[in-house]
């Protein structure tokens, strides 16, 4: 905080008064001063007039007293010494200046002697004498003498008697002067005879005349000049007065010799001291008058009395310092009242800046307010064409939630009349909100005052058309926070519903058949359990598999085969219920759920009413077709099926259905579950055996039907699991196969086969041919002919003595990519088998197009030829068709002679199975290529050992 400096700047006014109250002071002063001097003046001069004539009236007085003496002496005749005595005493009593009264008797030298003698008759020893220089000298002889006589008092002036005063200067000088005026004359000072000490005295004498007017003498007084004065004043009161300093004179000039008198010090009448006032002081006042008594003139010189400055100049010193005083204050409140003043400007221009800005602020503000009401103003305008454009419209409702505005074309976009809605809430209007959860979430929201968004909800229209809207709002508060209400946008979404419903029925419907599909079912599923539960009655979940719709899809073509999809997926609604849901779970699979009711227990018998309405004929196109199907059914909560693995018992079970001969139904069982986790089990375990070496191939002789020698072998995976034991091909084949698996195990197997094959040639064993089996996985994949490739190139095993063997599924879902493969693997030069001909969907036709060389008669087939005619009938036809095809032959399976028999009659080229040798672990397969045993030897000995 920056600290205030001292102003010690003078307001102009502040000045003027400074100014103008010292000048006025000074002025004042001045005058006040001027006339105190004068005054004072006046006063020293009447003081020192009334001084100089009390002087004058005190010598005056003297004189008188001098004539009244004289007086007695004109009118006795002769004064004798003791009248002369009695006259004077009371006169010296009561003039104590008057040191002595004298007689000078004139005296002629004649008289001298007589005179003296009579001098000493009243004083003895008396004798004439003169003061010479102080010294009383007897007087010598002269014509005449002025001699004292008479005087008056004695005492103290003895020294004066019979002194001749003729002779002292001063003295004849007056004697002189009064003899020739006959009036009283004063001498100068005198150094009397009897005053040692020298104080200033003079005589006054005035002569005494006898008859005739002869000179008798002179009557005289001596006077203390000092006593006098002193007396003088004092008897007009002047004495103790110091104010005015006086000094006396005898003549007309002044000096320390002339001096008979001062009333002070000389040195109070030297120059005042310097004084800082001493321009203001009266000038030291001094006046000098003259006067003459008994014919002497005397000189008073007057002088102003010192005084300290004040007491001359009170006046004048309170004026200045009231003055002062009064100017600085005067000046102090002018400077605070200026500086108020000042301050108040200075506030006043603050404020002026202040309001100044203000205002400029409140002009800014008025301008950005109107311009905000502008851009509010388009803003409300682009927002009124926006809304007016836009599908949403606007409402707004009271504190009461019940709707006050509702604007952008609201009946145009809703299809609902404005009075139907203002003054209502929105859950009057609505009907249920509080039901679903999405209402009940809104009803919170609009409890707790919070925003709500996209609340959904349907209506009728005024056409009584059902409709969908969309609101989302939030609420309003005024400036105190009170709320006053809701506002917000709504928008009509039908259309958006309806595409979502359509979406939604997509995404859980099955396009083809329109059934429910996986995720529906899901649902449907939970529901049902749910009501299972609430009711206690079961649920049952049916798995329905179409036995050999592949069959009928991969020969009749996907039309055909989505058309006995839909037919069935029609023919399954049609025989259940619409409370039950039949759903397609995946391909040629259909998962129904049966829910009983009160009066329909479940049974069998709809089972059964399910099997039978699927096992209609059905017409693809000139075709008529019967398809027959598997069922699983699992029970909830019956058979300990929890419910989330309904769908997967009832597929164990189908499972189980389809293994005793398809066309039938099984229940499932926990027995079943049992084969279901052997499978997880398999699977899991599976994973690693490759990994393990737990892998090996067996080999099974493949014997010439014409020679009786063994011309190959078909290579059969056998899997040593540590804990499951040998785990038969049939158990984890169709595991690796779902599993994706088979390929690299199919590889291993592919390999080892080769450089087994590779090794026996290599030992001499025969130039034999290796048969292994290509699953449907291991064909579809595209590193399949590069894998053939490189184990040909690696085992270096002639690529004729490779034969794959490939069922008729593989290629007959799409037989042109598969052609096209045959043939890229039969430029390999490998040769190409049909596994199990005969079991599958027998469609002789593709053969013609396949660059096959090897039917393999299935061992289904085989196995009944001695006692079925049909079989015996059909694999004649079968080894008929493959010669006239060019394809070699071959029966697996054969486990007897008859069996074997039949087939050479029939021109069977090859055979395998146990009638002539299990499959053998490589080593006693070697075994048996070096005891090069063949047909002969068994039929030599039937009762061939075999591994
Ligand atoms: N009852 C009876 N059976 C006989 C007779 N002669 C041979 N067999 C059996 O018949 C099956 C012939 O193989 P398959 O039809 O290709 O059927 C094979 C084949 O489809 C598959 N399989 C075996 N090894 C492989 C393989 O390495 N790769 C692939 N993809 N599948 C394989 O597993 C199936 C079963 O193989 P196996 O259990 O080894 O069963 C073999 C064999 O042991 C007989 O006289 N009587």
């Amino acid at each position: 905080m920056p600290r205030r400096r001292l102003q010690l700047s003078l307001t102009l006014a502040a000045a003027l008064t400074l100014g103008g109250g010292l000048a006025t002071t000074a002025v004042l002063t001045v005058a006040v001063n001027r006339l105190e001097i004068d005054n004072q003046s006046l006063a020293f001069e009447q003081g020192a007039n009334v001084r100089v004539a009390a002087l004058r009236q005190g010598m005056d007085d003297a004189v008188e007293v001098l004539i009244v003496t004289n007086q007695l002496f004109a009118t006795v005749q002769p004064v004798t010494r003791s009248q002369f005595h009695d006259f004077t005493t009371p006169l010296l009593l009561r003039n104590p200046y008057i040191k002595a009264f004298n007689f000078h008797r004139a005296v002629q030298d004649s008289e001298r002697a007589e005179f003296e003698a009579g001098l000493q008759r009243f004083r003895p020893g008396t004798i004439l004498r003169e003061n010479v220089d102080g010294k009383l000298v007897p007087a010598p002889r002269r014509p005449h003498y002025n001699v004292v006589d008479y005087l008056e008092p004695m005492q103290g002036n003895e020294p004066a008697f019979g002194l001749n005063v003729g002779e002292n200067g001063e003295v004849a000088r007056a004697l002189a002067r009064a003899h020739a005026s006959g009036r009283a004359s004063a001498s100068g000072l005198l150094r009397l005879a009897q005053d040692p000490s020298g104080k200033p005295s003079f005589e006054v004498v005035m002569p005494v005349y006898g008859p005739a007017g002869r000179l008798l003498g002179d009557t005289a007084i001596i006077i203390d000049v000092q006593t006098l004065a002193r007396a003088t004043l004092a008897r007009a009161g002047l004495l103790e007065d110091g104010s005015v300093l006086l000094t006396m004179y005898i003549g007309a000039q002044t000096g320390a010799a002339a001096m008979v008198y001062a009333n002070h010090d000389a040195a109070e009448t030297a120059a005042p001291a310097a004084s800082p006032l001493r321009w203001l002081a009266r000038p030291g006042a001094h006046e000098v008058d003259r006067f003459v008594a008994a014919g002497q003139t005397w000189t008073v010189e007057a002088h102003a009395a010192p005084k300290p400055y004040l007491a001359d100049h009170l006046a004048s010193s309170l004026l200045l310092a009231g003055g002062l005083l009064s100017t600085l204050l005067l000046t102090a409140f002018v400077q605070a009242a200026g500086q108020r003043t000042r301050k108040v400007q200075e506030l006043v221009r603050e404020r002026t800046a202040d309001l100044k800005l203000t205002n400029q602020r409140l002009i800014d503000d008025v301008l950005a307010r109107k311009r905000t009401e502008k851009a509010l103003q388009e803003s409300e305008q682009r927002f009124r064409q926006l809304v007016a454009m836009s599908s949403d419209w606007y409402w707004e409702q009271d504190e009461r939630l019940r709707f006050v505005a509702l604007t952008g074309h609201f009946t145009e976009k809703s299809g609902i009349a404005v009075g139907r809605i203002l003054g209502r809430t929105r859950a009057e209007i609505v009907g249920g909100l509080a039901d679903s959860d999405a209402g009940r979430e809104h009803i919170a929201a609009i409890e707790a005052r919070e925003p709500f968004k996209n609340l959904e909800y349907r209506l009728l229209d005024d056409n009584g058309e059902e409709r969908w809207y969309c609101v989302s709002g939030q609420p309003m508060f005024d400036d105190s926070g009170r709320f006053t209400g809701y506002r917000g946008t709504g928008s009509d979404i039908t259309a958006r519903k309806l595409t979502e419903q359509r979406v939604h029925h997509v995404a859980q419907h099955d396009v083809l058949t329109g059934l429910p599909n996986r995720s529906l079912l899901q649902d449907r599923l939970e529901q049902a359990v749910a009501y299972a539960n609430r009711s206690g009655h079961p649920v049952w979940v049916m798995l329905i598999d179409l036995d050999r719709f592949k069959f009928v899809n991969d020969s009749m073509g996907h039309k055909a085969g989505d058309v006995l999809l839909m037919t069935v997926a029609a023919r399954l609604r049609g025989s259940l219920r619409d409370t039950d849901t039949v759903a397609r779970l995946s391909g040629d699979e259909f998962v129904v759920i049966l829910s009983q009711h009160e009066d329909q227990p479940l049974t069998g018998d709809i089972v059964q009413r399910v099997m039978d309405s699927v096992a209609q004929p059905v017409m693809l196109g000139p075709k008529e077709f019967f398809v027959t199907c598997s069922i699983g059914v699992a029970a909830y909560p019956s058979d300990g099926t929890p419910a989330e693995s309904l769908i997967e018992h009832a597929d164990i079970a189908m499972y189980r259905a389809k293994k005793l001969g398809r066309n039938n139904f099984q229940f499932y069982t926990p027995a079943m579950n049992e084969e279901s986790l052997e499978r997880v089990r398999i699977e899991s375990a599976l994973r690693n055996a490759l990994e393990r070496n737990e892998f090996v191939l067996h080999y099974q002789p493949q014997v010439d039907l014409k020679t009786g020698q063994i011309v190959g072998m078909e290579a059969l995976i056998r899997w040593k699991h540590p804990e499951l034991g040998m785990v038969p091909p049939t158990r984890f084949i169709g595991v690796a196969e779902d599993t994706g698996l088979i390929v690299p195990i199919g590889a291993w197997v592919m390999r080892t086969a080769c450089a087994q094959n590779k090794a026996w040639q290599d030992a001499g064993l025969g130039n034999l041919r290796v048969a292994v089996n290509l699953s449907a996985r291991q064909f579809s994949a595209a590193e399949l002919l590069p894998g053939i490739e490189q184990v040909l190139a690696e085992t270096g095993l002639e690529p004729s003595c490779l034969e794959l063997e490939l069922t008729e599924s593989l290629f007959m879902s799409d037989v042109t990519p598969a052609v096209d493969l045959l043939h890229r693997m039969k430029s390999l030069g490998v040769k190409l088998s049909i596994d199990d001909f005969g079991t599958g969907y027998s469609s002789f036709s593709y053969l013609s197009r396949f660059p096959i060389d090897v039917l393999k008669i299935d061992r289904s087939f085989v196995n009944d030829i001695t006692h079925d005619a049909n079989d015996a009938a059909i694999v004649a036809s079968i080894i008929t068709l493959a010669h006239n095809l060019r394809l070699s032959v071959i029966a697996e399976g054969v486990e007897t002679a008859e069996q074997l028999d039949y087939l050479r009659q029939q021109g069977c080229d090859e055979m395998q199975g146990y009638y002539f040798s299990r499959p053998l672990p490589a080593q006693d397969f070697e075994q048996l290529l070096r005891q090069r045993r063949g047909l002969a030897a068994l039929e030599d000995e039937p009762q061939v050992a075999v591994a």
